[in-house]
């Protein structure tokens, strides 16, 4: 079980006690930071250190096998309907072979790893350094703890094929609209972003069809690029299906790319 309470604080691999604890947190030095930016030339450790966190994170992950990104709310009680329904999903992933990453915490993260782990399946945590104690919730087989939102957010997308978004605050919002915006892009393009809990983002796809779509600042695909559900056995199917779809494409592509090599094969040969 991993240690907790008020008095202790981990930054990364390092763990403060007492009186020992930092007043602030690495993320806030570094973006709060005001005035000369001279820490730059006389800091460059800093970068040192960023670059270990890839390290550290990539070493972690880059064995894991097919994988699905949890998000949801560090706040969520277990007794809340949302909890179970996140602890169901957890499971399902599990015994579709997934292997189930959230950001470590409390809420909809632990029930989401809560539910994995209790099949059997493998269950990850990524962690970020808060300005208050935190620590990874208790049914993660592997974690690790970021001190930098980005490096972690590059771990999540690296690491999984779909994202599967359960309500949350701020930090799930981000999440989601992260990962939308890739998809949007184009920067990836091998995952499904699932919302589950229609009342809860009811609002959201209304506001997204109305508002920004009716004004333009969206395509006409762009709602389309999140599914909506209620039913964890339906987050399991888009995500599978997805999943076949992507593997016919790109044995498609691959047909025709060698197509093409038989084709200029045969010219060159015919001279
Ligand atoms: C008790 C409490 C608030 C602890 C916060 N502890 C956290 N631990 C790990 N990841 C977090 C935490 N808070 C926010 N996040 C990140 O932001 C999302 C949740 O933010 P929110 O609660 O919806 O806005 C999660 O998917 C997670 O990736």
């Amino acid at each position: 079980m991993m240690e907790s309470g008020s008095n202790i604080r981990r930054a990364g691999p390092l763990t403060y006690r007492g009186r020992a604890i930092p007043e602030t947190t690495t993320d806030q030095r570094l973006l709060d930071r005001r005035g000369p930016a001279d820490w730059v030339h006389t800091d460059p450790w800093r970068v040192l250190r960023i670059q270990s966190e890839f390290v550290e994170g990539f070493g972690l992950l880059s064995e894991v096998g097919r994988a699905v990104s949890v998000f949801g709310s560090a706040r969520t009680k277990p007794d809340n309907p949302h909890y179970k329904l996140g602890e169901t999903i957890g499971a399902k992933l599990a015994e579709a072979g997934y292997t189930v990453i959230t950001g470590g915490g409390p809420g909809m993260m632990e029930a989401a790893n809560k539910g994995a782990q209790g099949v059997g399946g493998t269950s990850i945590g990524l962690g970020i350094e808060l300005p208050f104690e935190q620590s990874l919730n208790d049914y993660i087989d592997m974690g690790v703890t970021f001190r930098y939102f980005f490096v972690r957010k590059t771990m999540f997308v690296k690491y999984s094929q779909a994202f599967v978004v359960l309500p949350g605050g701020f930090g799930t919002l981000d999440e989601l609209f992260e990962s939308i915006t890739l998809v949007q892009t184009g920067k990836v393009t091998r995952f499904p972003v699932i919302l589950v809990g229609s009342r809860f983002w009811g609002g959201l796809r209304d506001w997204i069809r109305q508002t920004l779509l009716s004004e333009g600042v969206i395509s006409p695909d762009d709602p389309d690029l999140m599914y909506l559900t209620d039913d964890a056995d339906e987050v399991v199917d888009i995500i599978r299906k997805a999943h076949v779809d992507l593997a016919r494409r790109e044995f498609e592509a691959e047909q025709v790319h060698e197509t093409a090599q038989d084709v200029e094969a045969a010219e060159r040969a015919e001279g």
